[in-house]
């Protein structure tokens, strides 16, 4: 018996109803929010007099969730936010929701409003992070906001986690929060964060949409490749020069893809729960994965994203050589960006991309690397997973596949595997291939209703995290 089947309490149950007053006040709550321009530039870069302003906002759109005497407010590295609800019942295990405040820079050019104008429009909010994430940001002291107002009081004790410099990996912030909750001895039952979606057209078969929770998140390495020569005069060249010998090396990398990973992972379910959505012979062939996957390996390498999901992938991002058209160069440089696959490690991947390039001339300098994140558990017990289902269940009727999944990207919860083994990422919110290219790309935006929706499932989710655990039998067992 597990979690799965259980009944939610409906006992004492603040429905999720908003006035309209109130759904006007969210929107303009997220439109003032994506007008604060929370820029990180680069790691010694980032817009500290917004990010303060930041979390002046909150205060002032909040006043219910800075003013409530079971919940304490920190400012954790300066600019990062840590809200600490108390619940009723300290024999429940606390949870955690996180989200993060900064967003990547947003030139104007090709953008249909300014970035940072958060104008509505076609029933569209614009603007850098709209997706990204100041919408979770928003939902979450939203939902909690609407929730305190309600007079609601939590059973399970949980924490609202903003981080202000994901977008640079997060050491400020996010990896400051964890050490803090360590040091309090905390224990976390499941973290929900970004990073996937219910995806809409993604699969050019599948004509329905599909919830994704990840539950791992690819590791990565940033790898820099150097040569170096003897600098001198172009008109009596060497055989080769640094940039040849360089570029023949990432040639041989990006000719020798890294092995298929399909059959380990949560993968392998995901496409089993896809498997009736395909057409004939496609869903055969999902369904029998122990005799077609040969066959099914080669379908998914043809899509970049399937691809990006069932290998490490590498992305040959810089490039620098050269100091004059009639000088020899001394140094070529390459930086490489791997994603790794939670079937792989750091070191794995190190000693392919050694035996691929097999030059000794060729210098390895790795700049930063970790590990892909453990799964998570998904099955029947996994409560931050069930609950997670339940609440799709209850505010998307029309999803019926959830299915687990693996985020291609990096969150902010990879600084908390520390405090749980439960590590959801997860917005609820319906992403369609254009939209997913407008994130961290240009035109961002977020539909009135598809915000409003957001904080619906938050509002329901923190309720239905309180409810007892109720197990029912499932039928064939009556
Ligand atoms: C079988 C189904 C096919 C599904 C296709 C998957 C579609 C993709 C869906 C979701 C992916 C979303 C990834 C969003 C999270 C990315 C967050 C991010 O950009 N993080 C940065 C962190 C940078 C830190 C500084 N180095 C990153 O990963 O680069
Ligand atoms: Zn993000
Ligand atoms: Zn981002």
């Amino acid at each position: 018996k597990g979690l799965r089947g259980r009944e939610l309490q409906e006992t004492s149950r603040i429905p999720s109803k908003f006035s309209g007053e109130e759904r006007v006040a969210m929107k303009e709550a997220l439109k003032g929010a994506i007008q604060i321009p929370t820029v990180s530039f680069s790691p010694e870069e980032s817009n500290t007099t917004a990010l303060a302003e930041f979390g002046e906002y909150i205060r002032k759109v909040f006043p219910t969730v800075f003013s409530t005497s079971f919940i304490q407010h920190e400012t954790v590295g300066d600019y990062s936010h840590l809200f600490t609800v108390q619940g009723s019942d300290t024999s429940l295990q606390p949870y955690m929701l996180l989200a993060h405040l900064d967003v990547v820079p947003a030139p104007e050019e090709g953008w249909e409003v300014p970035p940072f104008s958060g104008l509505e429009h076609d029933g569209f909010i614009h603007g850098r992070g709209t997706l990204d994430n100041k919408n979770s940001v928003m939902a979450l002291l939203q939902a909690l906001e609407l929730l305190l107002i309600r007079n609601y009081i939590p059973r399970r004790s949980f924490f609202i986690a903003l981080g202000h410099d994901e977008e640079l990996s997060g050491m400020n912030g996010a990896q400051k929060i964890s050490a803090l909750l360590q040091a309090r001895g905390v224990q976390l039952a499941f973290i929900v964060d970004e990073g996937s979606f219910i995806l809409d057209g993604f699969i050019s078969y599948v004509k329905k949409p599909f919830a994704m929770i990840s539950v791992s998140e690819k590791g990565a390495i940033h790898l820099m490749l150097q040569v170096n020569m003897t600098p001198g005069h172009s008109s009596a060249p060497p055989k080769e020069t640094s940039i040849g010998i360089l570029a023949a090396a990432v040639s041989r990398l990006e000719q020798t893809p890294m092995p298929h990973m399909f059959a380990s992972g949560p993968l392998d379910i995901t496409m089993q729960q896809l498997a009736d959505e395909f057409p004939f012979p496609i869903n055969i062939l999902l369904s029998n994965l122990w005799l077609f996957r040969p066959l099914v390996n080669r379908l998914m390498e043809r899509n970049y994203l399937t691809n990006a999901l069932v290998r490490t992938t590498m992305a040959l991002t810089m490039f620098n050589a050269g100091v004059k058209v009639n000088v020899i160069p001394p140094a070529a440089q390459a930086t490489i960006n791997f994603r790794i696959h939670p079937a792989q490690t750091v070191r794995e991947v190190l000693e392919f991309v050694k035996d691929i390039v097999a030059d000794d001339r060729v210098q390895f300098h790795v700049l930063n690397a970790f590990d892909p994140l453990p799964i998570s558990p998904f099955d029947d017990q996994a409560l931050g997973y069930q609950l997670l289902r339940q609440t799709i269940q209850s505010v998307f009727p029309e999803i019926d596949i959830v299915t687990p999944g693996i985020c291609i990207g990096n969150t902010d919860s990879r600084h908390f595997t520390n405090l749980t083994t439960g590590i959801y990422r997860f917005n609820p919110i319906y992403m369609q291939p254009g939209d997913f290219r407008s994130v961290h790309g240009i035109n961002e935006k977020i539909s009135v209703q598809g915000y409003e929706t957001q904080v619906k499932f938050i509002f329901e989710f923190i309720q239905n995290a309180d409810s007892e655990a109720q197990p029912v039998p499932h039928l064939h067992e009556l």
